[in-house]
């Protein structure tokens, strides 16, 4: 069975909900699995005023118990606590008040750079709102609900995946050659999630300057993932390929515009021997059997499958498109040039969007290794993966 999973909600309505299917029986799962992921979700200097409003937590209504997947479709609900404010606004039921199909806080000073204009004309609508409430990046708490679960099945089988900040508005964090063992331990105690303190520190002063200026800033997170055995996807053919699948999930992120695996970009300013990874044979098993890569400027893909080295992938993230000094735009209302809305916004969200590339990572490559390896219940999984390890073992003559 495929692993997949859906989202519902509106940023402001009652809650927001969260349907993961496939995932195999047996895998042990708490409510505190998923909800330390969603408080990782909720940080990040420079956020707005929303994150201090709520504190996500889910209630899982099918799918767990006692403590385990039982293997059926697994729901989860957050509930939006800023839904007591919206109320009136949010009613699904028509209102008297409600005038030209607009009601009080109507958006028709559209946002470049939100979907407010594009979604409007599309689905012939005359608030905006009825747009901007399903665009908003607040769905991506349930994205990372669903991807938590993701991760407890992969730690299960010796993946961890991690990401840190690696720049923020112009300015770039040093990454150490060797990542610490435990990155989100390291990255997570960071107001930012970087590993570099003095890139931080001009990096809050930059933040603060914008939000004096009315402005937002975007940035770029590396998310590593360890411990994948080689072979997740296929070469076959166009959507079995794992890279471009993670760029899908890494572009379907809102305001994520750019997607590199490994060096990306920078492969192909170089030649092909200061590309591509020299291979020999490892010393002890590896998740490749017994052979590893000299070096990963791959970032852990070939042929559209994982090779067994580290995955690393840099997701790059635009500024946020609210601007307290709004750009200039129509008010689809009047047709006259206006301001665009100024609702109350964050500055920036890249650390939570580092967060947010996690869970996609997670959902693809829970995905992937179910496709591999199958099984209604983890042991099975496990004991699938475990005669796959022990075949590559025999493979290389030593
Ligand atoms: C974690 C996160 C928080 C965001 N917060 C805001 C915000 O406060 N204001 C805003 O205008 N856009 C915010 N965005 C970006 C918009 O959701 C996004 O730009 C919009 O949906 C349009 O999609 P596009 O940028 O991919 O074209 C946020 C995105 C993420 C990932
Ligand atoms: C609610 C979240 O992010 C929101 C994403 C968002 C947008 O336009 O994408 C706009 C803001 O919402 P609001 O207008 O309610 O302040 C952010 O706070 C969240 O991440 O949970």
């Amino acid at each position: 069975m495929p692993l997949r999973f859906t989202t519902a909600g509106e940023s402001h309505g009652p809650a927001l909900v969260s349907l993961l299917e496939g995932m195999p029986a047996g895998v042990p799962l708490l409510a505190d699995d998923v909800n330390t992921e969603l408080a990782r979700r909720q940080q990040g200097y420079g956020r707005g005023r929303r994150m201090q409003i709520e504190t996500d937590r889910i209630e899982f209504l099918s799918g767990v118990r006692a403590g385990e997947t039982l293997g059926s479709p697994i729901s989860m609900l957050v509930r939006n606590s800023d839904w007591k404010n919206w109320m009136e606004i949010m009613d699904p039921a028509p209102r008297e008040a409600d005038t030209d199909g607009l009601r009080k806080r109507h958006v028709t000073r559209v946002r470049p750079g939100h979907a407010d204009l594009t979604g409007l004309l599309k689905y012939d609508r005359s608030d905006a709102r009825d747009i901007l409430e399903r665009a908003s990046a607040r769905e991506t708490t349930a994205r990372v609900a669903a991807g938590a679960i993701c991760k407890v099945l992969l730690r299960e089988v010796g993946v961890r995946i991690g990401s840190h900040l690696v720049h923020l508005g112009g300015i770039d964090a040093a990454r150490p050659d060797v990542l610490p063992e435990d990155l989100n331990a390291a990255s997570d105690a960071s107001p930012l999630r970087t590993l570099d303190a003095q890139a931080e520190a001009r990096m809050i002063e930059r933040i603060d300057a914008a939000k004096k200026e009315g402005n937002t800033l975007g940035g770029i997170c590396e998310v590593v993932v360890t411990g994948l055995p080689v072979g997740l996807g296929s070469h076959v053919s166009w959507d079995t390929r794992i890279d471009g699948r993670l760029g899908q999930a890494m572009l379907s992120i809102p305001a994520v515009k750019g997607v590199e695996v490994g060096l990306g970009f920078e492969t192909a300013r170089r030649t092909g021997a200061e590309v591509h990874d020299e291979i020999e044979a490892a010393p002890g098993r590896t998740r490749a059997g017994h052979v590893r890569r000299r070096t990963n400027r791959a970032g852990g893909t070939e042929g559209g499958m994982t090779t067994g080295e580290e995955l690393v992938i840099r997701v790059a993230m635009k500024p946020i498109s609210t601007l307290m000094r709004p750009l200039g735009t129509v008010d689809m209302a009047t047709g006259q040039a206006a301001q665009a809305v100024a609702e109350r916004s964050d500055v920036t969200a890249v650390p939570a969007m580092g967060v947010i590339a996690e869970s996609m990572a997670a959902f693809v490559l829970a995905n992937a290794l179910l496709e591999k390896f199958g099984g209604d219940s983890l042991p099975e999984t496990q004991r699938n993966l475990n005669a796959y390890l022990a075949r590559l073992d025999e493979r290389v003559d030593r």
